[in-house]
C-alpha cells in the first residue's frame, strides 16, 4: 500500500468513526450530552440497534415484563350443585365438573395444599322447582353457595372466597335479573332483589361479592347494604364493569344451565365493539364504590383491561378468562395448533401486560402445578 493511499485510509476510517460517533450521540443523547466527549473506547455498531444482549438470559427476559404471574393472582371458579353427591365432568369445559358440597373440599385440599388463595363459587339448581321468575333460590340459605361458603370459611381459613352474584342460574327465563312483562330486565327490582343476595353471601362469609348482572346502580345499592349491615368494612366489591356478551360463554352456560330460555343478554351486557361504553361503565362502578372491576372476556378486550388499569389506577383491576377462550385454547392445543402450557402461558401474559393483577382462570389447578412462587 503507498503512503498516500495509506493516508486516505486512515482519513476514511476517521470519518467513519466520527459518522458512528455523531449517530450515537444522536440516538444516547437522553443519556447524556457529555457522553461523546468522555467516550475513548471505539464504538463499533449504533447502540440503539442492540437489544439481544438484554434478555439473553431466561431471568433477563423475565424481568421485561413489569409483573410475573403468581399464585396469589389466581381466582379459580367452581360450579356448586345442589345435588350433594354429584360430581360430573362439564363436556364443554375440559377437565372442569360440576361438584355438590359433599365433593368440594376433598377436591380442594389438594389444590390448597399447592397454594390455591381463592374460588369463585357458582350455584347451580338443578332439583325440580328450583327455577322461578325471582330466583327466588338464589339466597336460600340452605342452597348450594350459602352452604359451601360456609363450609370454605369453616375448612380452609387462609381460602379466599368469593361469591358471583347473579339471578340466572336460579331464574326460570335464564336472565340476570327480574323481568317486566314485555320481557325487558325491570333494572329497579333486579338491584334490590340482586342486592339482597348479595347481602345473603356475605353474612354467609364470602370475603368478596362480585355482581356480574350488569344492571345498573348495583353497586352502589350493595355497598349500602351492606354498611347498613355493618360489615361493608370486611366484605371486598368485585365488579364486572365490563361485561361484553358475545358467543365466549357458552361452555359456562352448559354448566352452570344459565342459558336465557328467550332472547339474549345484549339489552345489557355490553356490545363488542363499545370501549367508550365499558369506559363510562368503569367509572360508574368505581363511583358507585366498586373495590376491584373486572373486564370480561379478557383476551379478546385486552384494551379494556388497560382502560380500567387507566381510568380506575387506584383499584386493582381483574380480568375473566372466561369459559370460551379456556375451551379455545384446549380445542386448538388438541389439534396441533401449539402448545397447552406455552398458549395458557401467553395469554395471560398478554393479560397481566394489558394491565390486570387478578385473573379469573379456568387454567388454576394447572397454574398451580405450573408455578413455582
Ligand atoms: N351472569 C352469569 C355469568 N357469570 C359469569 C359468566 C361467564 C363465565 C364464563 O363464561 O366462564 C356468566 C355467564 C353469562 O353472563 O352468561
Ligand atoms: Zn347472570
Ligand atoms: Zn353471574
Amino acid at each position: 500500500m503507498s503512503f498516500s493511499s495509506l493516508v486516505s485510509d486512515i482519513a476514511y476510517r476517521n470519518s467513519e468513526r466520527d459518522d458512528l460517533r455523531s449517530q450515537v450521540s444522536r440516538t444516547r443523547s437522553y443519556a447524556s450530552t457529555t457522553a461523546t466527549a468522555a467516550t475513548s473506547v471505539s464504538i463499533s455498531g449504533d447502540i440503539s440497534s442492540q437489544l439481544h444482549g438484554g434478555y439473553s438470559h431466561p431471568l433477563a427476559r423475565a424481568w421485561q415484563a413489569e409483573r410475573q404471574l403468581t399464585k396469589s393472582m389466581l381466582i379459580y371458579p367452581l360450579f356448586i350443585s345442589d345435588q350433594p353427591d354429584e360430581e360430573v365432568l362439564i363436556p364443554s369445559l375440559p377437565n372442569q365438573y360440576r361438584r355438590g358440597i359433599n365433593k368440594v373440599v376433598p377436591y380442594l385440599q389438594t389444590l390448597v395444599a399447592k397454594g390455591l388463595k381463592s374460588v369463585i363459587l357458582f350455584g347451580v339448581p338443578l332439583g325440580p322447582n328450583t327455577k322461578d321468575a325471582l330466583g327466588t333460590n338464589a339466597d336460600d340459605p340452605k342452597g348450594p353457595v350459602i352452604r359451601t361458603i360456609r363450609l370454605l370459611r369453616r375448612t380452609f381459613p387462609d381460602l379466599f372466597i368469593v361469591a358471583d352474584v347473579c339471578l340466572c342460574e336460579y331464574t326460570s327465563h335464564g336472565h340476570c335479573g327480574i323481568l317486566r312483562d314485555d320481557g325487558s330486565l325491570n333494572n329497579t327490582l333486579s338491584v334490590d332483589r340482586i342486592s339482597d343476595v348479595a347481602l345473603a353471601y356475605a353474612s354467609a362469609g364470602a370475603h368478596c361479592v362480585a355482581p356480574s348482572d350488569m344492571n345498573d346502580g348495583r353497586i352502589r345499592a350493595i355497598k349500602l347494604k351492606l354498611i347498613e349491615a355493618g360489615i361493608a368494612h370486611q366484605v371486598v366489591l368485585m365488579s364486572y364493569s365490563a361485561k361484553f356478551s358475545g358467543c365466549l360463554y357458552g361452555p359456562f352456560r352448559d354448566a352452570a344451565g344459565s342459558c336465557p330460555s328467550f332472547g339474549d343478554r345484549k339489552c345489557y351486557q355490553l356490545p363488542p365493539g363499545g370501549r367508550g361504553l365499558a369506559r363510562r361503565a368503569i367509572v360508574r362502578d368505581i363511583n358507585e364504590g366498586a373495590d376491584i372491576i373486572m373486564v370480561k372476556p379478557a383476551s379478546q378486550y385486552l384494551d379494556i383491561i388497560s382502560d380500567a388499569k387507566e381510568l380506575g389506577k387506584d383499584l386493582p383491576v381483574a380480568a375473566y378468562q372466561v369459559s370460551g377462550e379456556f375451551a379455545m385454547i384446549h380445542a386448538a392445543a388438541s389439534a396441533g395448533v401449539f402448545d397447552l402450557r406455552a398458549m395458557a402461558e401467553e395469554a395471560t401474559q398478554g393479560i397481566l401486560r394489558a394491565g390486570a393483577t387478578i385473573v379469573v382462570s379456568y387454567f388454576t389447578p394447572d397454574f398451580l402445578d405450573w408455578l413455582s412462587n
